[in-house]
């Protein structure tokens, strides 16, 4: 982790409102937030403490061979029941960041510290399945995590009876409350995926992933593929179900007005390194990294011109 990014006031990241914000300096990329009274895990404390993260892939060979350092030394942490939104444009290494919290990928280097809890890097079974009840993921494409032959009924009690001991009628009780908090009908519980909009069918990859009564949901792009109407609609549900299970969120997404309704911090990632972080409206409305001033003025709103750089190096942005 680089120095030159650490708050001395414990950073922001971690607290909502915290108040104050970083921009990482030349060779800078790790954002890092102080443990709250309660400690790593407890109620107050953060929830997710990444450090030092790294991940290469190298694909081709020979003179085809390629590196893409897709995390370069990412830290954070993210407080107990807290929305951290994690922006940048295409490829600069959110989803590879929210894959290796998740289990889905193994780091080459640095640590994740989940409720209290180090992830071993290349964990057993057993700390797979621990994992697996304490972080769930929500992908765009809802069809990731449902089967087409299975109903909703039965995506949702596969997660059940994976994490907890509820068979019959108590399991068909638990799945009936689970669509009924995501806005679903019971009857639902009978239609296929094929059956169901795009909507209600992220609304059962959230019934399922909430089935295993995780603290945190990772988010990646889990509203990008719906209009907007829809996706204003599960953007409420998710503030709603956040508000009422104190559940912690990660939530990637490359809209920054996504990124306004639902998180308090911010982290901005470019080419696999944080090169700001800080409370929504400080680094929305006052982004102090050339980056993320190109990441806002390339969002649409009313009265907006495109900006022609994206992929362009931002110092040249800047000037
Ligand atoms: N399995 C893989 N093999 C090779 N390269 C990969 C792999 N996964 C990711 N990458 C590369 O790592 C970099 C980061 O990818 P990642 O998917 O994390 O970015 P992202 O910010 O989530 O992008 P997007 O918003 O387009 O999903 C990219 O350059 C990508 O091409």
């Amino acid at each position: 982790m680089n120095d030159d990014v650490k708050g001395t006031d414990g950073g922001v990241i971690g607290r909502a409102g915290g108040g104050s914000r970083r921009t990482a300096g030349a060779g800078g990329s790790g954002g890092s937030g102080a443990k709250g009274p309660g400690g790593a895990g407890g109620s107050g404390g953060n929830v997710i403490e990444i450090s030092g993260l790294c991940k290469r892939f190298v694909t081709g060979r020979g003179s085809g061979r390629r590196t893409v350092d897709a995390l370069d030394d990412v830290s954070l942490t993210v407080a107990d029941g807290s929305c951290l939104a994690v922006v940048g444009e295409s490829g600069s290494g959110k989803s590879t960041l929210a894959r290796i919290l998740v289990g889905l990928e193994a780091a080459d280097a640095g640590e994740v510290v989940l409720a209290g809890r180090p992830v071993a890097r290349r964990p057993r079974r057993a700390e797979r399945r621990a994992r697996a009840r304490d972080i769930q993921m929500v992908f765009q494409d809802p069809n990731g995590s449902l089967n087409r032959r299975r109903t909703a009924g039965s995506a949702i009690s596969e997660v059940l009876a994976a994490h907890h001991r509820v068979t019959g009628a108590e399991a068909r009780r638990r799945v009936e409350e689970l669509l009924e908090q995501v806005g679903l009908r019971p009857a639902h519980a009978r239609s296929l995926p094929g059956e169901l909009s795009g909507g209600q069918r992220q609304r059962v990859a959230i019934a399922r992933a909430l089935a295993a009564e995780p603290r945190v949901l990772v988010l990646d792009e889990a509203v990008a593929a719906l209009d907007v109407s829809v996706q204003a609609q599960v953007l409420n549900l998710l503030s709603e179900i956040r508000r009422d299970r104190r559940l912690t969120y990660l939530f990637i997404t490359h809209d920054l007005s996504v990124v306004r309704q639902v998180s308090e911090e911010v982290v901005v990632m470019r080419q696999g390194r944080i090169v700001e972080r800080g409370s929504t409206t400080q680094v929305l409305d006052d982004p102090q990294h050339p980056y993320t001033r190109l990441l806002r003025d390339s969002a649409p709103r009313p009265g907006w011109r495109p900006v022609r750089a994206i992929g362009r190096d931002a110092a040249e942005v800047e000037a």
